[in-house]
């Protein structure tokens, strides 16, 4: 049987007095997840928390060995995490956001020059992001999820606002890292997503594979 990759374990996640989450166990081995549920079903919120951004009770466990709640640096160092709708200080170019990461996630297991040239984003790194199309801006928040040496990249809702050009490279992307670095992904998306081979729920509060 393969090993777990993620392990999540007696979650809980409320916002005030409102249950979003209650998830008894849940294991992510190594594969390509899309996670599906309604709107409001409690997809970003999942996100969120497996990438260790808020607070929830339980914990989980990244290759079972490292805890999101006693070891939150270790944890997030190795699961990245691209937002719906990314936001970043207007002030700050393209290329700032890219070095601030790889100060921090240190070098990719892809040269960042051919990402960048991948996705065309050269074409306006060097502008401040406030001067960005949503578009651009996702492309942006995309690639900075690409960067460092993830175990676990989390997508949520990739596709949006991306051009009919983008979205098979971004598909290439996954599947590469999928297969030659190890990277597991959990995708959120209310379109259907190629490159993907194991569907999950959110449902009732609880994720469920279907
Ligand atoms: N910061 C917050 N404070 C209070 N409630 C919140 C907060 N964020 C989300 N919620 C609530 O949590 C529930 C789940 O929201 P979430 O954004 O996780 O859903 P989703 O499945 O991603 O939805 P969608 O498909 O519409 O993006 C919703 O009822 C939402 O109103």
């Amino acid at each position: 049987m393969q090993s777990a990759v993620l392990t999540l374990k007696d979650i809980t996640k409320a916002y005030h007095d409102t249950v979003i989450l209650d998830i008894p166990e849940l294991q992510l081995q190594h594969n390509i997840y899309w996670l599906l549920g309604g709107n409001g079903a409690g997809k970003t919120t999942s996100m969120k928390v497996m990438a260790g951004l808020i607070p929830f009770k339980g914990d989980i466990q990244l290759e079972n060995n490292i805890s999101c709640r006693k070891q939150p640096v270790q944890y997030r160092r190795f699961v990245n995490y691209a937002e719906a709708e990314p936001v970043y200080p207007g002030f700050l170019t393209g290329n700032d956001l890219v070095s601030l990461y790889l100060k921090t996630k240190g070098n990719g297991y892809q040269d960042i020059k051919e990402l960048i040239e991948l996705l065309s984003i050269h074409t306006f790194i060097h502008r401040p992001v406030s001067t960005y199309s949503s578009g651009m801006l996702k492309k942006l928040s995309l690639l900075l999820a690409f960067t460092g040496t993830p175990k676990v990249i989390l997508l949520d809702e990739p596709l949006i606002t991306l051009d009919k050009q983008t979205v098979p490279l971004l598909y290439d992307m996954v599947e590469s890292f999928y297969t030659k670095h190890g990277v597991t992904f959990c995708i959120t998306s209310h379109q259907p997503v190629s490159a993907v081979s194991i569907q999950l729920q959110v449902q009732e509060r609880n994720i469920v594979k279907i």
